[in-house]
């Protein structure tokens, strides 16, 4: 099937400039971008008065735990972990698992969110939410090892890899999910990375998120979160994403250079939580890969990714006391082509070039906040929001149009969270 987006300004986030032109879809890749395409086609969209650009990427995600928005903010990282989210996830049945997944994303295809990387439990309830919405994902089983079951857990997530790896037409990728310095020891650690290198399957993991896990591996292993992983050998040749990286002095950047992968900078849950500012532009200066996510919505409360675009720009600039730090552009990289990378499917999607898989989304300019338009790049980091996105299409498919979702039924959906999620905190 061919769909043709006449009339829109393109936004490759390739080195052209923004131009008004139409974009031929073939099946799931695009097969043409050009300023007029005269070729039939089956479906067209009407883009005038829209900017159309490549989905935005959610690095870092856990789905499930928008059931859990707003149930406990205000708490230290470590208190909302232990004493509200793990008694919280400890309830949740598989189908709430599914609904919760159901619900981020629907939360992310109305804001523009193509593609994400989510760590969580029940990663089959998450798969199968994943193939239905249309959504592309790569998905980690998260691994702790504070119990004593490592070996289902273990199990589980070698199911999820071996099950779900190309699957829903090769929506759907996976990684292994080490969760953090703080909740994986050494041998686990080991094990999880030597069989990671050995299968080429990519990592997952939280580093360096608080002052407190700074304490904590310093008083367990006298070295820094960073530390910890390099001499694990975790940077040495495993293709690696790395949420948060706020706490990390300049050897630690260091230690991350030679890396493949890169770190999910997820600046408003930073912010929310208190926990500082990511060095980001000081890893980006050493050529560390550097993509956007929220977070679960349990600590980030939305997943909306301009909301990130925006909170990633100001922090470099409030950081360094200098407005010139991280422009427009560079953010808007992260958020899409970085992001990608991150995930390993930057050969597929990121930026909008013919023979890419067609994740687009198509963002209505015409609104008193995205008036008058002087610079697109400026417009959509710093005055866009998730709302103002009129489609979304992934792979060829269109999954919104006109704000309405076309593969989630938005009122059973809403109806599902309402019952489960008041189950779930009930007495936490
Ligand atoms: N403990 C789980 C596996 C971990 S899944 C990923 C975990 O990350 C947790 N999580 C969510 N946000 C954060 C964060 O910001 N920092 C650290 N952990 C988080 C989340 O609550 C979830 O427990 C088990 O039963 O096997
Ligand atoms: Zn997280």
């Amino acid at each position: 099937m061919k769909t043709l987006i006449k009339g829109s300004t393109i936004l490759t986030m390739g080195n052209e400039e923004p131009y008004i032109g139409d974009i031929l879809i073939d099946g799931d890749r695009i097969a043409d971008i050009q300023s007029i395409i005269s070729t039939g086609a089956d479906v067209i969209i009407h883009g005038g008065g829209m900017a159309a650009m490549p989905g935005l990427i959610n690095a870092h995600q856990h789905t499930p735990m928008s059931l859990l928005r707003g149930f406990s903010d205000d708490l230290k990282l470590m208190d909302w972990l232990n004493q509200k989210m793990l008694p919280a996830e400890a309830r949740m049945t598989p189908e709430d698992i599914y609904w919760g997944a159901k619900l981020a994303m629907a939360e992310m295809i109305k804001s523009g969110t193509t593609a994400f990387a989510d760590m969580y439990i029940h990663m089959n309830e998450i798969a199968a939410a994943v193939e239905e919405a249309g959504m592309r994902a790569s998905l980690t089983r998260g691994l702790t090892f504070l119990e004593n079951d490592g070996g289902r857990r273990m199990s589980e997530a070698l199911d999820l890899v071996r099950h779900w790896s190309g699957a829903a037409e090769g929506r759907i990728t996976t990684m292994l999910g080490p969760h953090s310095p703080y909740t994986v020891p050494p041998q686990p650690f080991r094990e999880l990375i030597e069989l990671a290198e050995q299968e080429d399957i990519p990592l997952h993991t939280h580093l360096a998120e608080t002052k407190e896990e700074v304490i904590q591996i310093r008083e367990k292993y006298n070295q820094t979160p960073t530390e910890y992983l390099y001499h694990l050998g975790l940077f040495e040749q495993a293709h690696v994403l790395l949420a948060h990286s706020v706490h990390l002095n300049r050897r630690d950047i260091g230690y991350l250079k030679s890396m493949r992968g890169g770190v999910s900078h997820n600046p408003v849950s930073n912010l929310k939580l208190g926990c500082g500012i990511a060095p980001i532009k000081d890893m980006a200066d050493q050529g560390i890969t550097i993509g956007l996510g929220t977070d679960g919505a349990g600590s980030a409360t939305t997943l909306d990714m301009f909301e990130e675009i925006r909170a990633a720009t100001w922090l470099q600039k409030l950081d360094y006391g200098d407005p010139t730090k991280l422009p427009a552009m560079d953010a808007l990289r992260m958020a899409t082509a970085g992001s990608a990378q991150l995930l390993r499917i930057a050969h597929e999607v990121g930026t909008l070039e013919i023979g890419k898989k067609a994740d687009i989304i198509l963002i209505d300019m015409r609104k008193p906040h995205l008036q008058p338009i002087h610079n697109l790049h400026s417009l959509l980091a710093y005055c866009a929001n998730g709302a103002d996105v009129d489609t979304t299409i992934v792979n060829g498919k269109v999954l919104m149009q006109g704000r309405q979702l076309l593969t989630i039924d938005e009122d059973e959906l809403l109806e599902q969270v309402s019952l489960r999620s008041k189950r779930i905190v009930e007495g936490i």
